[in-house]
């Protein structure tokens, strides 16, 4: 079994992969900041021939995971940004300060679609563009809808935006301090997801495929008005291209990676841009 693991600064998501079958056999989250102990969502390290991770949390904890990992599996390999690899030339002017799991998102995204937008709903939202040639233009981070919420401290912090709600529900004036805060935060996060790749799209004079994943994917998704996949294991996507241990792998295959749909006509990119422009 590969154990994939993707230490974001809230979360810490797993998965075990079968090497044999590339099948996912199981996958789960703990808490970033709490340590894994026995009992806890963790998976079954005894079955496990191999490691591959992508983290953001602290220096200390990406330290303590891999000394805990070492001392029972073979093969711990762990992600770094780099100024380039499998075709992409990352757009950092320091690489390595690039959030690796923005580095992971951009490698995945560009082995499956190309030159794309690859957007990461978790803590924060990041907005990632790299170019038909493999040209990352470096990309946009803000508040991810929790922190936003959080930040407010109008008491309404664990009234999370339902992620069934339809978007037009959402999107409506609230009539109540939580409505208006969770309508307000989904407001904030899909008009700068849907602005920045319009203005991105429109300065490079390309329209790329969309890719989404983390934690709020799915409803900022719903949000979204140009075509798009959401693809929730997209950072993993980046740690098997980054490291492929199985011959699924080595060909280039990436495990749960969605169909992407074509994007819309540059053209229709642009009138929406000068559309929103007017009003
Ligand atoms: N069951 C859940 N537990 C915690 N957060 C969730 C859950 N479902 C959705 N979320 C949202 O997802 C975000 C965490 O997403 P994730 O992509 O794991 O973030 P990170 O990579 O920063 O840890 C939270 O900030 C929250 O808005
Ligand atoms: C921007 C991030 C905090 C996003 O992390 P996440 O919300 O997924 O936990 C992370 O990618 C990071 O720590 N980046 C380093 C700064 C940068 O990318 O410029
Ligand atoms: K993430």
């Amino acid at each position: 079994m590969i154990l994939d693991l993707d230490i974001g600064n809230t979360l810490s998501k797993w998965r075990l992969k079968d090497a044999d079958s590339s099948e996912i056999r199981s996958r789960g989250a703990v808490w970033t900041r709490e340590e894994w102990k026995p009992g806890s969502d963790i998976p079954d390290l005894d079955v496990v021939e191999a490691v591959r991770i992508s983290s953001v949390a602290r220096q200390a904890v990406l330290e303590q995971t891999v000394a805990l990992l070492q001392n029972r599996v073979r093969g711990v390999h762990v992600a770094r940004s780099v100024p380039e690899a499998l075709g992409v030339v990352n757009g950092y002017e320091e690489p390595h300060r690039l959030g690796v799991d923005r580095w992971m998102g951009v490698l995945a995204g560009y082995q499956l679609a190309g030159g794309c937008c690859a957007v990461d709903c978790g803590s924060a939202i990041t907005i990632d563009f790299v170019l038909p040639g493999g040209r990352h233009l470096g990309g946009y981070i803000l508040p991810g809808l929790r922190l936003m919420k959080e930040s407010l401290k109008l008491g309404t912090r664990n009234v999370a935006i339902d992620p069934d709600s339809e978007a037009e529900e959402l999107l409506l004036p609230g009539r109540r301090t939580v409505e208006a805060v969770n309508h307000g935060i989904y407001l904030a996060a899909v008009s700068a997801v849907n602005r920045i790749y319009a203005e991105v799209c429109d300065r490079e004079g390309v329209a790329l495929p969309m890719l989404l994943t983390g934690g709020d994917a799915r409803v900022v998704a719903r949000g979204v008005h140009s075509p798009h996949a959401v693809w929730p294991d997209m950072v993993y996507g980046g740690l098997e291209a980054c490291f492929p241990l199985t011959a699924a792998e080595r060909a280039g295959r990436m495990s749960g990676a969605p169909r992407v749909p074509a994007p819309a006509g540059l053209e229709k990119i642009r009138a929406g841009l000068a559309f929103s422009m007017l009003l």
